[in-house]
């Protein structure tokens, strides 16, 4: 479908093609089950503080609407495109299944880079973009979540148009949004902390000790930060390497991840921090570790370093970092490099966020342990579903991740008659 070509686009549609063999699905059910249900581009206009009129082009796609409404985040970021929302929508769909999340999957954007924006700028922009999609969106059609370039800010501004609009607050249209207005505790770090859960799973599994084990987190936001704290703080692993979209640093008996942290939220990126020697990033990803764990962009791991991946773990905490191509490759290497695939790895914060939904539409609100409990719950089932049907079936991980996701929805499409 040319409206979505884009290199994500074109590798949810080639990671699903491999799937849909494996079911042997039957063409007209590929079709179906593929294209999104529904996909809306909308120009957004705003005023500049110089005065100017600035336009910028934002997008939402709904996935399918089989099991419920469907969920999943908003980006800003430059690269955003049709192609790429409509693969994280798709992505979003078989994550939302593979945990059993009553979800379609949906995602949404808007190509700007939100650090050149001021704050008065980003709220125009968010709110203008919540207007807009306001006939498209609500608490049992399109829930509306964070991803890369957005935040709790961004959701209050979100919810508050919408509740605007409605006459009474709505908490429930979006997640990921501030305590004080009906966020829940535990999101912001829900999805890094998922991360380091399946770290220590897979640990478990290969027999190795975390606090013998070294790492390197790609990308220091939300998810990199958090999951670079845990791995350090929690776990005792050895973090030496990090990067973000500025600089990349590498320091082999050990980066002060705290520090790192602090110097990122006082300066907004990592560069010009000095505590480890800097390093090119792609050469970062080719360094010997133990766990690697890409956390920001698609497509970092390409045809051309997955031969050259020194990592006995590869958790794929961001959307979409592997290629196909480097897929097949890291299939040869199947018994040397155990992949936790990204709808399984980075599927805690979609979790909580359900819970924050759940919690909103009853009223009635957890606290941060009965969250995190329930969080590794569902998780330990998705990493006991996905390593059971690897192994039973000798098929990848990411195969048994997306085959399981697949099926699911496509038992609720023929339950409600949508299939034969
Ligand atoms: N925020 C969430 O709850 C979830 C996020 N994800 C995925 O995790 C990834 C990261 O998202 P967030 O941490 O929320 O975004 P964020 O906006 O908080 O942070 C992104 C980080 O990646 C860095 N970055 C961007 N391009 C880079 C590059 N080419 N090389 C190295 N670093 C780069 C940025 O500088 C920043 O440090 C994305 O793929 C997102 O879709 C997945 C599930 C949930
Ligand atoms: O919490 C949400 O709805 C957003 C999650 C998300 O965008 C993702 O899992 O990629």
């Amino acid at each position: 479908m040319d409206i979505y070509a884009d290199p994500a686009y074109a590798m949810a549609t080639e990671q699903f093609r491999v799937i849909a063999d494996y079911l042997n699905l039957d063409a007209n059910i590929r079709e179906r089950m593929l294209h999104p249900k529904r996909a809306i581009a909308v120009t957004l206009p705003i005023h500049r503080d110089d005065g100017t009129l600035q336009t910028y082009q934002g997008y939402r796609v709904q996935h399918h609407l089989a099991m419920g409404p469907t969920k999943g985040g908003v980006r800003f970021h430059p690269g955003v495109s049709l192609g790429e929302v409509a693969a994280l929508a798709t992505w979003m769909s078989w994550k939302c299944a593979l945990t059993g999340l009553p979800y379609g999957g949906a995602k949404g954007g808007v190509t700007v880079n939100p650090r050149e924006l001021s704050t008065r700028e980003l709220e125009s922009l968010s709110r203008r973009y919540m207007q807009e999609m306001i006939p498209f969106v609500g608490p049992h059609t399109d829930v509306i979540g964070p991803d890369m370039g957005t935040n709790e800010q961004v959701m209050a501004w979100f919810m508050d148009t919408y509740s605007v609009y409605k006459g009474y607050a709505v908490p429930e249209i979006v997640t990921g949004k501030p305590v004080s207005i009906g966020g829940t505790t535990g999101r912001r770090e829900a999805t890094g902390r998922g991360v380091v859960y399946l770290v220590e799973r897979a640990l478990n599994v290969l027999k190795m000790h975390a606090e013998k084990c070294t790492a390197i987190v790609q990308g220091f936001g939300n998810v990199g930060a958090v999951t670079a704290l845990g791995l350090a703080y929690k776990d005792g692993m050895k973090v030496t390497g990090i990067s973000d979209a500025f600089a990349a640093f590498y320091r082999a008996d050990g980066i002060d991840v705290h520090a790192a942290e602090k110097y990122a939220n006082e300066h907004g990126s990592l560069a010009g921090f000095t505590e480890a020697d800097t390093i090119d990033p792609d050469e970062l990803l080719i360094q010997p570790c133990d766990v690697l764990v890409p956390a920001a962009v698609e497509g970092v791991i390409t045809e051309k370093n997955a031969g050259q991946l020194r990592c006995r773990i590869l958790a794929e905490a961001a959307n979409g970092p592997t290629t196909p191509a480097a897929d097949r490759i890291l299939f040869e290497r199947w018994n040397e490099i155990f992949v936790i695939p990204d709808i399984l790895c980075n599927a805690g914060g979609v979790i909580v966020s359900y819970f924050e939904w759940v919690q909103g539409l009853q009223q009635f609100f957890w606290n941060e342990s009965e969250i995190m409990d329930k969080l590794f719950r569902i998780l330990e089932q998705a990493f006991t579903a996905v390593t059971k049907r690897s192994r039973e079936a000798k098929i990848p991980h990411r195969v048994a991740a997306m085959a399981i996701g697949v099926e699911r929805v496509l038992a609720a499409k023929r339950a409600r008659g949508l299939f034969p």
